[in-house]
């Protein structure tokens, strides 16, 4: 087992165990997870899975401690991966300058601009090595859908709809909708990517969505007291616009009335979003 265990506590009738190992997508380098294993999960009765994806700042551990997502997750039989928010300790200059680039704010895309190119493959870590690393645990790896919050709602979108044959649906709190066209989306690409914004296009939920097949499974939850969708940074309007331009009947886009940026606003539709999944983890 390439896990190492650092902790575990019982929640909500499951366990919630934290492990650590180190990434060959990341450069070598140290990473960590929490995994939430369902009581009724066991190497003979293994249970789907449902990523979690954290915003800008946040490491495994925020949406662990303030989503409220496990009393679903137990009720359902699905387990629960949080991943951290980008690589640690690449010592690349000016990687801790800023919230929004460098650490906390990998972006969920393998960069492809010096010298980031080397550890900032959060897109391959979260879409291939991570779910080769759960295969000693009770998962059932080939039933997995994705979620997230904010710049991780921009990782659910942009992964399950790059790669619908490893999710069977995806939801996200807030979601960075339309990245090449908000200034969170244009510094990170122009930061990582050599193509910048033109290059970022590949990573664009609402341009992903313009091209994708029906089928698309997808729910997103913004609130309207949300300061970052009033400034302009989450664009939910130019993603549902496409959804009902291309005649998607299973998107949905709710803006939720009086609603913050928080974890409030995520443990509030906490069960909701895991229930989504069920539909399609459990079929
Ligand atoms: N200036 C703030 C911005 C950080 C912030 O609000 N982060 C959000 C995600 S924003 C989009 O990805 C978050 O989830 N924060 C952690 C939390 O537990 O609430 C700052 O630097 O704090």
């Amino acid at each position: 087992m390439s896990l190492t265990q650092k902790s575990a506590n019982k929640v909500c009738n499951g366990t919630l165990t934290k492990y650590t190992f180190t990434s060959s997508s990341l450069g070598s380098l140290e990473t960590s997870i929490n995994v939430f294993l369902p009581s009724s999960a066991t190497s003979t009765s293994p249970k789907p899975v449902l990523y979690f994806l954290s915003g800008l700042t946040c490491t495994e551990d925020n949406a662990a401690q303030k989503g409220g997502f496990f009393s679903a997750a137990e009720a359902e039989g699905i387990a629960l991966v949080f991943p951290d928010t980008s690589p640690r300790g690449a010592g690349i200059e000016g990687e801790d300058e800023s919230y929004d680039f460098g650490t906390g704010a990998g972006f969920y895309l393998n960069a492809t601009k010096s010298p980031w190119d080397k550890h900032y493959k959060m897109y391959e870590f979260i879409t291939s090595e991570l779910p080769s690393k759960l295969s000693d645990l009770p998962i059932d790896t080939k039933k997995a859908s994705i979620f997230g919050h904010s710049m991780g709602g921009h990782g659910a979108l942009t992964l399950y709809l790059k790669n619908r044959d490893l999710y069977r649906s995806a939801s996200a709190f807030s979601p960075i909708c339309n990245p090449t066209a908000c200034p969170w989306g244009e510094k990170a690409f122009n930061g990582y990517l050599k193509g910048g914004v033109e290059e970022g296009k590949q990573y664009d939920a609402t341009l992903l969505l313009k091209e994708a097949k029906d089928g698309v499974k997808i729910l997103v939850d913004s609130g309207t007291a949300d300061d970052f969708y009033k400034q302009g940074q989450l664009l939910p309007e130019n993603f549902e616009k496409v959804a009902k331009d291309k005649g998607f009947k299973d998107v949905q886009v709710r803006l939720q009335d009086g609603y913050d940026h928080s974890y409030y606003f995520i443990s509030t539709f906490a069960g909701e979003h895991v229930k989504f999944h069920a539909k399609f983890l459990k079929q």
